[in-house]
């Protein structure tokens, strides 16, 4: 019987088994942003510990970084110190920090694939949920709490339990305006925000084997969203094609032996999973949130369920859902009037999420009254896409342009919503309040469909708005 990636990995990566059931698992990459690092290094002060491995270690800046002025110090005092407090505990262990105007601050998940940190056949480790993000390479990536960040920092090691994979098939090509955030919203509204407990999604088929690497990184973000840690697709020629040449890249004839080893990582054709399910690609519309968790999701051209259609399960939660998203059971969820559109975070603020939509927002221009906001996932996709000209696209249809940081996503930081507006967002979670006021809205969908939703006013279709396969 052969063996899938995960345990391939994780067998290469175990230092022992230990009493608990756990594994005790060596990390290859530690990655670290201000939020929940701080309390980590206190710890290991308090414990007279050093930093194991520093040059497995990187940090950067994200979830509290003002995105429109970012002249220090801050505002906030707090986002200041939490700044601050990084850049003393990276220099006093001697580890990589990618601070503001580095040339290579962003969000973590992103600049890590952006510089050739991450690689496949590789741990990775950091405190955030979304480093299931770094799976689309063919890692073993999930994201841990302090405790654990102090473990890792003291060790390069952590205890872990050992998940069930499950291999999530999608198979045929997507049709046109139908992008990966697509696919994750659909995949997650089929087996629910809990459906991944206790697994590994590996995903796979010939849908994503056509994905480029950036798309891959928008499913595997969301994989935690569906209530798995872990999610990863097996690295193939695309993977290789995307390191080749990057700043922390194998280079000459260690790249040619990377290769070969990274190969060696991919899941045997006969491998055995604990799961496995199947979605064809064509059945997957554009799909938009209605509720306040990412599995509350319809195809834009749909209608919110109503609530006898739910299972008495999710009739509480989707009560709830209405009362606090004000939409009622039934009604379409295209013509929703929005207030703010955001394209931003780690799923989708990449260069070729802001290239698709600069691609067909030419031309057009935000409704009145609404408050669009494109925030670049680093610094060097914002350099990237002035230089192509996209920025400028941006901010010619109404855009604001802004520096790279989590912004909205969670807003850490100035950028948030006012009392109950509505937002179409590329980020990835709409819990109540997320977007920083305690009844602010947040409808989660692709890209290219924020864009459409600031042209028209409201949430609506992105292949009506821009004429997409017709
Ligand atoms: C701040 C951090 C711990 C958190 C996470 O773990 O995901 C954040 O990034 C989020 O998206 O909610
Ligand atoms: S962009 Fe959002 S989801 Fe991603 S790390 Fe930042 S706060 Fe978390």
């Amino acid at each position: 019987m052969g063996k899938t990636l995960y345990e391939k990995v994780w067998e290469a990566h175990e230092v022992r088994k230990l009493r608990s059931g756990q594994s005790q698992l060596f990390i290859d990459l530690h990655l670290l942003h201000e939020v929940t690092s701080p309390q980590a290094f206190g710890m290991l002060r308090d414990l007279g510990l050093k930093v194991r491995y520093p040059h497995r270690t990187f940090a950067t800046v994200d979830h509290i970084v003002p995105t429109h002025d970012r002249t220090e110090p801050f505002q906030d005092p707090l986002a200041q110190s939490m700044l601050e407090a990084l850049r003393q505990n990276t220099r006093e262990h001697g580890i990589t920090f990618f601070d503001l105007g580095s040339g290579n601050q962003g969000i973590v998940h992103v600049i890590g694939p952006q510089l050739g940190l991450t690689q496949p056949g590789m741990t990775i480790a950091c405190g955030d949920s979304h480093t299931s993000t770094h799976g689309a390479f063919g890692a073993v990536a999930f994201g841990i709490g302090t405790s654990q960040v102090r473990d890792v920092l003291a060790t390069q090691t952590l205890a872990a339990q050992k998940l069930k994979v499950r291999r999530i098939n999608i198979e045929g090509k997507l049709s046109p305006g139908v992008y990966a955030k697509d696919v994750i919203l659909h995949i997650i509204r089929h087996l629910g925000v809990k459906g991944g407990l206790g697994y590994a999604y590996e995903y796979g088929g010939s849908t994503v084997e056509a994905m480029d690497m950036e798309s891959r990184m928008t499913l595997c973000n969301m994989s935690i969203e569906g209530g798995a840690r872990i999610g990863y697709v097996n690295p193939d020629e695309t993977t290789f094609a995307y390191l080749e040449g990057r700043p922390y890249s194998p280079k000459g004839a260690e790249w040619e032996e990377a290769k070969r080893r990274w190969k060696s990582f991919a899941s045997d054709p006969d491998a055995h999973y604990d799961d496995v399910v199947t979605f064809r690609a064509e059945e997957i519309p554009p799909t938009v949130t209605w509720g306040i968790n990412p599995g509350q999701a319809v195809p834009v051209d749909g209608r919110i369920p109503l609530l006898e259609e739910l299972s008495p399960e999710e009739r509480p939660v989707a009560e709830e859902a209405l009362a606090y998203m004000g939409l009622k059971p039934g009604q379409p969820i295209k013509g929703v009037p929005i207030q703010v559109a955001f394209i931003g975070s780690c799923t989708n603020a990449r260069l070729s999420d802001l290239r698709e939509v600069a691609r067909y927002l030419k031309g057009h221009k935000v409704k009145k009254g609404v408050r669009a906001l494109v925030v670049p996932g680093s610094e060097w996709v914002a350099r990237k896409a002035e230089e192509e000209g996209i920025a400028e696209i941006f901010r010619e249809a109404g855009f604001e342009w802004r520096n790279p940081g989590c912004s909205m996503c969670l807003a850490m930081n100035p950028d948030r919503l006012q009392g109950d507006e509505l937002a179409a967002s590329s980020s990835n979670r709409n819990y109540k309040g997320r977007m920083g006021s305690p009844r602010g809205r947040t409808v989660l969908m692709s890209p290219l469909m924020v864009a459409a939703a600031a042209v028209a006013g409201e949430i609506a279709d992105a292949r009506e708005v821009f004429g997409i396969g017709r």
